[in-house]
């Protein structure tokens, strides 16, 4: 009989999560405006808010920490980092910042002025939040499959070439400063982008004269995929394969919060030496001297250990499993769900969850709610309410996917976690034709809204 998959870990701290009762929870709702951003983590049992900077470390991550040199300028923790990303991207300059979207905000003070236009794959919300915030327009270019919840596309995250040919003819190029390729791609569920598609991106924008950027936050997870579902990649190591995406780039952006394995951190690594030069001083006006930005040096030292982790089958195997597993388990139980199983996270379409809500009164945010209320579970609304407004009609962007993220943190939770998730959706799903009204905003921010906007019942 073939052995059964298991982790190649074992754990060696152990933190407590509490339980508590409805009633509890939904006093704590109101207090918090109907914003799940707004709950105390002790009010939540377990908590899929996102994948982002809440991971665990490992034992030589640890180690790593004790080793940081803190140093103002030229650390050897930052040598360390940066050998290790030129290793791993082969990208030659390296500026750390503390987590990925300060590395947008240096590197899109360069490359992003008024007017300016960025097509890609579907941008997430810091990321159309910095290009917007300088009145600059993201443009997606996402293949049509990937809004469809029940198809299989392997790699629902890739570009349609000939909407990104349309925006390079029509757009003139001073007025395109890159095409930004988001590696896994968050907004549309966690989806991949395969080797084939980023190799035609990159010749197609060199057929323009576009660079080509990575958002790369998640780049292991993609590669991972790639492996598994590309063919002629399944003999192939994770590191070859992310050395070769990352050749089809010019330079990428990184929120080491995910596929670093670190709590904080980001950076920026390039092959141009003007870039480079440019970058350098927005950060040392917004982040820090060049060879820390943001970053301690023990921090530094734990994301180069990370790196090499993330970048490693028996590890990405292990992750992307158990994120499968409890997916699995929701189809089973005829849930809605982004299909193919993302990398991060597992994505249910709220609009056929909750077909009674209207789209006025975010039915996602109405499915967080109710399954936070139901077992003290925390998700995230990745709909209308992250898709903000449009900036000059300032009116509601409905966006083709309604979405309710379960974003599972690396190495934290078991699967006696996953059934329980997975129970509590189901206990929601059967009452969900009681389900009838949702919520209005009572008051939000100019931008990025989600992150604190104030709600009350409909
Ligand atoms: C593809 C991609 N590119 C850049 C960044 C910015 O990186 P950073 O500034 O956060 O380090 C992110 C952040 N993603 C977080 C944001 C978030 C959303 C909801 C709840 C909590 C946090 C998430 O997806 O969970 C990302 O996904």
């Amino acid at each position: 009989m073939n052995l059964p998959y298991a982790e190649p870990f074992r754990i060696k701290m152990v933190e407590e999560i509490y339980q508590s009762t409805r009633a509890e929870r939904e006093q704590w709702l109101k207090e918090a405006n109907y914003n799940l951003f707004n709950l105390k983590s002790s009010h939540v049992y377990i908590d899929l808010l996102t994948d982002s900077g809440t991971g665990a470390m490992s034992d030589r991550q640890w180690a790593a920490l004790m080793t940081g040199d803190e140093s103002y300028a030229g650390s050897r923790s930052f040598e360390q980092l940066q050998n290790t990303v030129e290793r791993i991207t082969g990208f030659k300059y390296l500026l750390p910042t503390h987590q990925g979207r300060a590395a947008e905000n240096v590197l899109f003070s360069v490359l992003v002025k008024e007017g300016d236009v960025v097509p890609g794959n579907s941008h997430f919300d810091t990321t159309k939040g910095h290009i917007e915030f300088r009145k600059a327009h993201a443009i997606d270019c996402t293949i049509d499959e990937a809004f469809d919840i029940n198809d299989l596309h392997p790699f629902k995250g890739n570009i349609n070439l000939e909407k990104l040919e349309a925006v390079y003819k029509n757009h003139p190029k001073e007025s395109i400063p890159f095409c930004l390729i988001t590696i896994t791609c968050n907004s549309s569920g966690g989806q991949p982008v395969s080797l084939e598609n980023m190799k035609a991106v990159k010749a197609l924008s060199d057929q323009y004269g576009i660079p080509v950027f990575f958002d790369s936050a998640r780049f292991a997870e993609n590669a991972y995929f790639i492996k598994k579902r590309e063919q002629g990649q399944e003999n192939r190591s994770i590191k070859e394969i992310c050395k070769e995406i990352f050749s089809y780039g010019d330079g990428m952006t990184m929120s080491s919060k995910k596929d670093g394995l670190v709590n904080i951190g980001g950076f920026i690594a390039l092959n141009s030496e003007e870039i480079f030069r440019k970058a350098s001083n927005f950060t040392i006006i917004y982040e820090g001297f060049i060879t820390y930005g943001g970053m301690a040096g023990r921090d530094m030292a734990a994301l180069a250990v990370g790196l090499d982790e993330a970048t490693e089958f028996a590890y990405l195997e292990s992750r992307i499993s158990q994120v499968e597993y409890l997916g699995n388990k929701l189809i089973e139980y005829g849930i809605p769900v982004q299909k193919p199983i993302g990398g991060h996270a597992v994505f249910i379409d709220s609009l056929n969850f909750l077909p009674n809500v209207s789209r006025e009164e975010y039915p996602a945010q109405t499915l967080g709610l109710e399954i936070y209320k139901e077992a003290g579970i925390r998700t995230v609304e990745i709909g209308t309410l992250l898709a903000d407004r449009d900036p000059e009609t300032r009116q509601n962007r409905y966006p083709k996917l309604e979405l309710v993220r379960l974003a599972i943190p690396r190495r934290t939770y078991t699967n006696n976690h996953m059934d329980y998730i997975a129970t509590a959706i189901k206990n929601v799903y059967e009452r969900r034709e009681e389900i009838a009204k949702g919520y209005k905003i009572t008051w939000e921010p100019e931008i990025l809204r989600h992150f604190t906007v104030q709600l009350e019942k409909a």
